[in-house]
């Protein structure tokens, strides 16, 4: 398995290009599965999850041609399989939503129970729910989701909580059911406005998509569609957080700061100068951070996949920050690691209390999810001396060439890769 070897110290200054948003450019690859018309996307992530959900897509009959790096066009003209097997769904949360598509369009899908990051038990109960209220006969047989319908009809369907997948999930099961649809209690993440956008170039009648009530018209059919995927605002803030925990300047270009509002607006709490323009953020941090609570909840507040991240950033911060983690019931298993490296976190239920020291040092230690891979290269980068982080196809899931990214703007960081290491 790679590993990354960090020697911290280094202050950060540069420019980095961010990519475009695994968390939307997963729901639109699954998106594809809607029309028997090419679609062709530009600003894809070259991610493992980007990946394996094209294998997952291909062994469905999609076929996929890769246009360019970051570019790719998907053909379902001709798909055979209406099965996501468990051996490709279960290192990923998202190949959940393929259900909805397959369901409205081919009335019938089989998908495996995902797996994904280990940071809860993450249920996809109300993806169920919501596929039987418009009318799919829904069962769990043998660790498979299991659905059949004729047409899908529209319904108005109240999640119990808010969920990010699940709303995507039901607006495309909805986009060609029979009917209007209103997903009520619906999330407003960034990543869902950008799948409606491109579900309505593909020809989909949606309102409301960016508020709690997304209103979906179901149409016959929908055609082929060009679209560009929103630039992700958690590795923006993942780098933001870098080098407001070793100092310097860095400039993030491909951003998207109007999403980014809750994470900015703690960032300059912690003492972060920032500015930005419409597609570009510019961070300047030249002091110790202070210290900076927050709770995680559904967006436009802040995000539970910058938890990790922030509180790396805490842990060399002048002061104590409380953090409350609302979103997932295991999301603190970078706890420990950081631990390893000297912070002081003090983990009580979702509650974590970060008592800022003046220097981490470096340290092994290992990965144990995405974002948590992501606080463990923050704390390395500020610590004193060399850190190793092992396990970090986590890493690899959700950041496009992080290594090479922070090395441009002066990190010494370095993948030895498995034979090697
Ligand atoms: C691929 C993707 O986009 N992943 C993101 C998505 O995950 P994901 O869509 O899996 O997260 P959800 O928004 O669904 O989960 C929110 C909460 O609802 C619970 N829940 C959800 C669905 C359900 O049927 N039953 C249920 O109980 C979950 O266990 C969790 O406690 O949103 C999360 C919350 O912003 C992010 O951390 C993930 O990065
Ligand atoms: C938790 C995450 O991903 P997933 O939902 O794909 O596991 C994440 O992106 O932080």
């Amino acid at each position: 398995m790679d590993k990354l070897l960090i020697t911290g110290g280094n202050r950060l200054n540069g420019e980095i290009t961010v990519s475009g948003a695994k968390n939307a450019a997963l729901p639109i690859l699954c998106a594809s599965l809607l029309t028997a018309d090419p679609i062709s996307l530009d600003n894809v992530p070259a991610l493992k999850d980007i990946g394996t959900t094209q294998r997952l897509l291909g062994q469905m009959g999609v076929r996929i041609t890769q246009d360019g790096e970051n570019s790719v066009t998907l053909d379902a003209r001709h798909v055979h399989t209406l099965e996501a097997p468990y051996d490709l769904v279960k290192t990923m949360r998202a190949s959940i939503l393929v259900l909805g598509p397959l369901l409205t369009r081919f009335g019938q899908a089989r998908v495996s129970l995902p797996g994904g990051c280990a940071i809860g038990q993450r249920p996809v109960d109300q993806h169920i729910k919501g596929l039987a209220a418009l009318g799919a006969e829904i069962s769990i047989e043998h660790g498979f989701v299991v659905a059949k319908a004729s047409r899908l009809k529209g319904a108005v369907i109240r999640t119990d909580m808010v969920t990010v997948t699940g709303t995507e999930n039901l607006m495309m099961a909805a986009v060609l059911a029979e009917g209007q649809t209103v997903l009520e209690n619906a999330a407003r993440e960034p990543e869902i406005t950008d799948l409606a956008e491109l579900l309505i170039k593909m020809g989909a009648r949606i309102q409301g998509h960016g508020t709690d009530r997304i209103v979906i018209d179901g149409v016959e059919a929908l055609h082929g569609a060009r679209h560009t995927i929103v630039a992700d605002r958690i590795e923006a803030g993942t780098f933001l957080c870098a080098v407001g925990a070793t100092g310097g300047e860095i400039v993030l270009r491909n951003a998207a700061p109007d999403t980014m509002g809750a994470i900015l607006d703690k960032l300059q709490e912690a003492g972060m100068s920032i500015e930005c323009g419409s597609d570009w953020i510019r961070g300047s941090m030249n002091q110790r951070p202070k210290a900076v609570g927050f709770r995680t909840y559904e967006y436009p507040a802040f995000p539970t996949d910058m938890q990790a991240q922030v509180m790396a950033l805490n842990t060399i911060a002048e002061g104590t920050a409380v953090i409350v983690e609302n979103i997932f019931e295991n999301r603190y298993m970078h706890v420990q690691e950081l631990g390893r490296m000297g912070a002081k976190i003090d983990i009580d239920g979702h509650t974590a209390v970060v008592t800022g020291t003046s220097k981490l040092s470096g340290a092994t230690v290992m990965a144990t999810d995405l974002r948590a891979s992501a606080s463990l290269v923050i704390a390395g980068l500020a610590a004193i001396g060399d850190t190793t982080i092992e396990r970090i196809y986590h890493l690899d899931r959700g950041y496009e060439r992080m290594e090479h990214k922070l090395r441009s703007v002066g990190a010494n960081i370095q993948r030895i890769a498995r034979e090697q290491a």
